[in-house]
Formats: C-alpha cells, sequence, structure tokens
C-alpha cells in the first residue's frame, strides 16, 4: 500500500533544550487507522504537530501526499484535518456556521451539500442551527471532527479523541473513527488508552521518550508479544513442583493449590499436551483449568516499563 506520510530521522529539540524527538522513521499508509500510543510526554503530540506543519522539526523530513510539510505548507495542511486534544472554538456559534467557516480557512468554495453530508455522517445535522454552547460533550467532540473534515482532507489526526470522556461516549467515538475510514481517509489518533488502540486501530505504534519503539500490525503485535498462561486448579494441592516436570515451564501457586504454565503465542500446544499427560502419569489431577492470553496492555507494560492508562 502506498505512503500518505513518510517521515524520514525526524527530530525536535525544543527551545529550551528539551530533545522531545530522538529520530523517528514512520511510513503512514493509505486508508489505515494507526494508533500512537505512548505515556505523557511521551512526543506524541510533537509528532503530530509536526505533519501538520504547526511545529518545526530540528532535523530530518516530513512528507505528506508526497509534498514537503515545510516548503509544500499549504498542499500539505490541506490534506490534513485535525482534531486537537482541547475543544478550541467559538461556542457562541453554530455548528452550521463552524464547520462551514473551517471549510473556507483553507480557501475552499462554500459547499453546503458537502457540509450537510459531513454533519449527517456525524449525527450532527438536527443541531446544525444550536451554538456549540448548548451541546452535549459529545457532540461538541463531533462537531471538532466535522470542523476538521469540513476541507475534505485525506489524512485526519485525532489528539486523544477519548481523554476523558466516559466508556459511552467512547464507544460512540471508535463508532465514528470506523464510519470514516470506510470513507477512505486516512486516520491517525494518539491515545493513553490501549483499549482504545486494541479496539480500532490497525496498526500501533509505541512511543517513548521521544522514540518510536515499535510499529506493528495489532494482530501480529498481539501474536508476537503476547503470552499465554494455563492455569490448573489441583485437586489436591503440592507442597514442591515434582522434578519430572522441570522441563515444563512452570510455577506453583503460593499456596500450591495451581499450577501456572507460562508460554509464548502458539508454541505451546505440544508442550501442553505433553504437560498433562506427565501430569495424569505423576498421578496430579486437576479439578478445572483456565488459560488468559495477555492483552495489548500487558505487552505495552513490557515494552515501557510503566502502566498507562485512565490516571497517564
Ligand atoms: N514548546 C515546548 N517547549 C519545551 N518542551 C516542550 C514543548 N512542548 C512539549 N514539550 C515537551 O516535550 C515532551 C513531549 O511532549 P508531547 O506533548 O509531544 O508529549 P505527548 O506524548 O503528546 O504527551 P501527552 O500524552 O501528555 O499529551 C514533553 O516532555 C513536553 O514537556
Amino acid at each position: 500500500m502506498a505512503s500518505v506520510v513518510s517521515i524520514d530521522k525526524l527530530t525536535k529539540t525544543y527551545e529550551n533544550g528539551f530533545q522531545a524527538l530522538k529520530g523517528v522513521d514512520l511510513e503512514i499508509e493509505e486508508g489505515e487507522i494507526l494508533a500512537l500510543l505512548g505515556p505523557n510526554g511521551a512526543g506524541k503530540t510533537t509528532l503530530i504537530s509536526i505533519i501538520c506543519g504547526l511545529v518545526n522539526p530540528s532535523t530530518g523530513k516530513v512528507m505528506v501526499g508526497g509534498h514537503d510539510v515545510i516548503r509544500d505548507f499549504r498542499q500539505t495542511r490541506s490534506l490534513i484535518g485535525l482534531v486537537p486534544q482541547e475543544l478550541t472554538t467559538d461556542m457562541f456559534e453554530t455548528v452550521w456556521n463552524t464547520v462551514t467557516f473551517s471549510r473556507g480557512v483553507y480557501g475552499k468554495k462554500p459547499n453546503p451539500a458537502l457540509v450537510e453530508s459531513v454533519l449527517k455522517e456525524l449525527s450532527l445535522w438536527s443541531k446544525k442551527d444550536n451554538m456549540l454552547r448548548e451541546l452535549s460533550g459529545g457532540m461538541k467532540r463531533r462537531v471538532m471532527i466535522a470542523k476538521a473534515l469540513a476541507h475534505e482532507p485525506k489524512i485526519l489526526f485525532l489528539d486523544e479523541p477519548t481523554a476523558g470522556v466516559d466508556v459511552n461516549l467512547r464507544r460512540e467515538m471508535w463508532q465514528v473513527v470506523e464510519k470514516l475510514r470506510e470513507t477512505g481517509v486516512t486516520i491517525i489518533l494518539t491515545t493513553h488508552y490501549i483499549e482504545e488502540a486494541e479496539e480500532i486501530a490497525d496498526r500501533v505504534g509505541v512511543i517513548n521518550g521521544g522514540k518510536l519503539l515499535l510499529i506493528e500490525e495489532k494482530a501480529a503485535l498481539m501474536k508476537k508479544l503476547g503470552r499465554k498462561q494455563l492455569r490448573l486448579e489441583l485437586s489436591e494441592p503440592l507442597k514442591v513442583l515434582p522434578e519430572s516436570l522441570g522441563a515444563y515451564n512452570l510455577t506453583l501457586s503460593e499456596d500450591g493449590t495451581a499450577l501456572i504454565h507460562e508460554y509464548q503465542g502458539e508454541e505451546g500446544q505440544g508442550t501442553i499436551a505433553s504437560l498433562l499427560s506427565t501430569l495424569a502419569s505423576e498421578d496430579i489431577h486437576f479439578r478445572d483449568l483456565s488459560t488468559r492470553q495477555s492483552s495489548l496492555e500487558d505487552i505495552f507494560v513490557a515494552l515501557v516499563g510503566e502502566k498507562v492508562g485512565e490516571n497517564a
């Protein structure tokens, strides 16, 4: 698939000497949903701001739709829609005007039919004559998306689209993003919420300390780094792990009532069959068994060495 955004050896050192990006290479593919995951201060907003032409890079190159973001700022900016973290818009303006004016900012001719279709797409049509301050939080967020879509961008950046919103609204936003993807827009979102990346992204990039630690198809990432765990609840507690089980990657729970076997991806299947037959021959019986697969959250914690989430 073709790249719509191409980032080469990008660094950013702010005026106070702080290096927020330390050499980022990234290709963003047309039509994908890419989630950039990282703790506070990782450099996500800096990266987005450079792509959008709002912050100058220190070194490196960023191309959007084949154009350089500095030299061809107007062209690249018109290809991009940005939904910032903060709701930055006039609360006394109507929904209709907010979206219509935004189109004008990009020098695009008025197109009421397009504004109508964007508002309908985002379920805002019935609110078109309301002032923004009269809308619920979820509707205001949707207006920010409509505003960013008014000039028909090919790439949409959503910076923390669901920060601080409740679970229902978060799900609603995910549906909005899914619908937008169907229209062919490439979507890049930054998030603290692993669940969000897990739910809607095609690829996940993990940023920490100004570096892109990895970028991978979500499914491949889960397969590659995901660990599985098999837990056997024993009928009779064991005092120690029998030597005959030494070949398996096993731990005995503290109270001796459960055996826990950890394995990576799909590698464990043969091992499990052999483990179960060894247990039977050792006369060790179990009354229950459960398996657990590590989530993106576990993978992230292992990579970044810290937890992100609601309090991040
Ligand atoms: N204008 C600036 N001058 C100096 N340092 C800055 C400036 N803007 C950001 N930084 C620093 O750069 C680092 C990266 O910030 P950035 O906003 O890109 O992170 P982020 O990953 O988006 O974090 P968050 O999730 O909190 O929004 C932070 O340590 C921040 O304090």
